[in-house]
């Protein structure tokens, strides 16, 4: 008996040791894996030569992670400074991830975005999912070829010679939300420009895309519509960082995952509600059309039915994206034009001294030409514009050189604005907020200012953007001169401080302002 237990404990021990000697076989082996595929990736990286942090040339995670908090702008710029340039190549070109370089140099932007560069934009970022290709709009389109058609549609809309018949909306709104902001001052010592310039904008957007207005600035708050689709902008970090977790998103418990399950729901209640109004419009164009407010689409839209290619979906599509790309955008350059110009008193005297000789009932014709005013809203583009973030373009098939450093075909090549608009050559002290810097602009300068993106894919809104932001700004500092940031409520300098998420966004989300008495 007791021999048979010596040996049933020998063959346990024996078989608890070659279990051990297998685990730490298959751990040694998983370590020799590891290391061979880091020297491969580090002697076949077709990157190698890009300057960056070692990690990253194994994984992009920190990045991502930087860029759920708002922080990869900044992460990004920082390593420009560091790894900018060497002694083989100059031009600031860094790595960010495996496959993935960041571009700070205004030329070698100039060559990413240019016409016929090859460069696409990144679909993983501008969110064409599978299946959905058919919902493409012109922000979103990936195809050249779909995109140029697009264009050419719609370019009249936005055109310069058609701001005219979109002035009457942009100047009512603007008035309102002025008088609503006033309103506010005297009721509670204070007023959040950042909320009423999301509604004006918002407003105006509505209004031209739909025919009539969502009315928030009357109200005063979003409506359902409004935060639905920031409730879907809310995810663009996520959709950025991980573009995975939302194509698993559908799979995920709705309970477990309110989050996930609440932007479904958001993103058919814009869908429908689009589709309502686009059709209430198009049936009104029909039965009415002397009735009907002039919308961008006027000169698309004959007899209630959308012509030259554009079908009624086509155009609501199309609306979705510009209340997207045409509402945070305008209304965070302006709460930051009017944050620059409160704290600078030699700014806001030269500004006050040029907008005192407007008429009361002054245009965008009287605003247009004004030498400090423009002056101010460039330096605001520069400064606080709100696209500072990366924008992603994925490298032509074939590979291509750039600033000097081969780049293989697919590479994730970005720009970002936040390091463009700060290129020391081009804009001595950069940090500083100094309008005086466009009275007579150097050639460099206006290279390295593109707050409208370059190129085919750039800002289709530019025109409407740059009357609404004239408009604004002259109205608000004509009403309220003594502006001010207030730190009632407990507003801190700290909440203004950017936080970018592609846009850029006052860490706060509020910007109180308060007049001197
Ligand atoms: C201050 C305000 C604005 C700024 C700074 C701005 C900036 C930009 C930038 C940088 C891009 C290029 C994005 C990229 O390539 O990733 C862009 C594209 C676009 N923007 Fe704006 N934008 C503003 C206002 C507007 C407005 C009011 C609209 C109007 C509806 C608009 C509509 C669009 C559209 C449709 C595109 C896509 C164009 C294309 O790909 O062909 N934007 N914008």
């Amino acid at each position: 008996m007791a021999i048979l237990d010596s040996v049933k404990a020998v063959h346990s021990d024996l078989l608890s040791t070659i279990a051990g000697v297998k685990l730490a076989g298959l751990a040694w082996a998983l370590i020799a894996v590891f290391v061979l595929w880091s020297i491969c990736a580090i002697i076949f990286d077709p990157l190698r030569s890009v300057p960056g942090p070692f990690l990253l040339r194994f994984t992009n995670l920190p990045v991502r992670l930087r860029l759920l908090k708002g922080t990869k702008a900044h992460y990004v710029h920082a390593l420009h400074a560091k790894y900018g340039t060497n002694q083989v190549h100059s031009g600031p070109i860094v790595r960010v991830g495996p496959r993935e370089v960041d571009v700070s140099d205004p030329a070698g932007a100039r060559e990413i975005h240019g016409a016929r560069s090859g460069f696409l934009k990144d679909p993983n970022f501008y969110f064409v999912a599978k299946g959905m290709e058919s919902l493409r709009s012109v922000f979103s389109a990936i195809d050249p070829a779909f995109h140029a058609q697009r264009r050419r549609l719609l370019g009249p809309c936005f055109a310069e010679a058609n701001m005219v018949n979109l002035e009457p909306t942009v100047l009512e709104r603007a008035r309102l939300a002025v008088v609503k902001m006033g309103e506010d001052l005297r009721v509670h010592g204070n007023t959040d420009v950042l909320k009423w310039w999301t509604l004006f904008a918002m407003d105006v957007i509505s209004e031209l895309c739909f025919g009539q207005s969502f009315h928030m600035l009357e109200v005063g708050k979003k409506t359902q519509y409004a935060t639905d689709i920031a409730e879907m902008g809310a995810m663009l970090p996520l959709r950025g960082a991980f573009p995975w977790v939302i194509s698993m998103a559908k799979y995920l418990p709705p309970r477990l995952f309110p989050f996930f399950h609440n932007v479904a729901m958001s993103r058919q209640r814009v869908v429908a509600y689009s589709k309502a109004r686009m059709r209430e419009y198009l049936q009104l164009v029909e039965h009415n059309p002397s009735a009907v407010k002039r919308t961008l689409f006027a000169h698309l839209v004959k007899g209630g039915t959308t012509g030259m290619g554009l079908s009624e979906e086509d155009v609501t599509v199309e609306s979705q994206s510009y209340i997207t790309a045409g509402t945070d955008t305008t209304a965070v350059t302006l709460t930051y034009l009017i944050y620059a110009v409160s704290r600078d008193e030699q700014v806001r005297k030269k500004l006050l001294e040029e907008l005192r000789g407007l008429p009361d009932d002054f245009t965008d014709r009287h605003v247009r030409d004004l030498p400090y005013l423009n002056c101010v809203i460039e330096e605001t583009l520069r400064v606080w514009g709100a696209t500072q973030g990366a924008m992603p373009r994925i490298a032509p098939a074939q590979g291509t050189t750039l600033l000097g450093y081969r780049i293989p075909g697919g590479t994730v090549v970005s720009t970002q604005n936040y390091s463009i608009h700060k290129d020391p050559e081009a804009f001595p002290n950069p940090l500083v907020f100094d309008p005086s810097r466009w009275e007579n602009p150097t050639k460099e300068a206006k290279a390295a200012l593109m707050p409208f993106g370059i190129g085919p894919r750039n800002c289709l809104g530019l025109n409407l953007a740059k009357m609404e932001l004239r408009l604004c700004s002259a109205m608000f500092f004509r009403a309220f001169p003594s502006a001010k940031l207030s730190y009632r409520a407990g507003m801190t300098d700290e909440e203004m401080q950017p936080e970018i998420n592609f846009l850029l966004m006052p860490k706060g989300h509020r910007c109180l302002i308060e007049v001197e008495e």
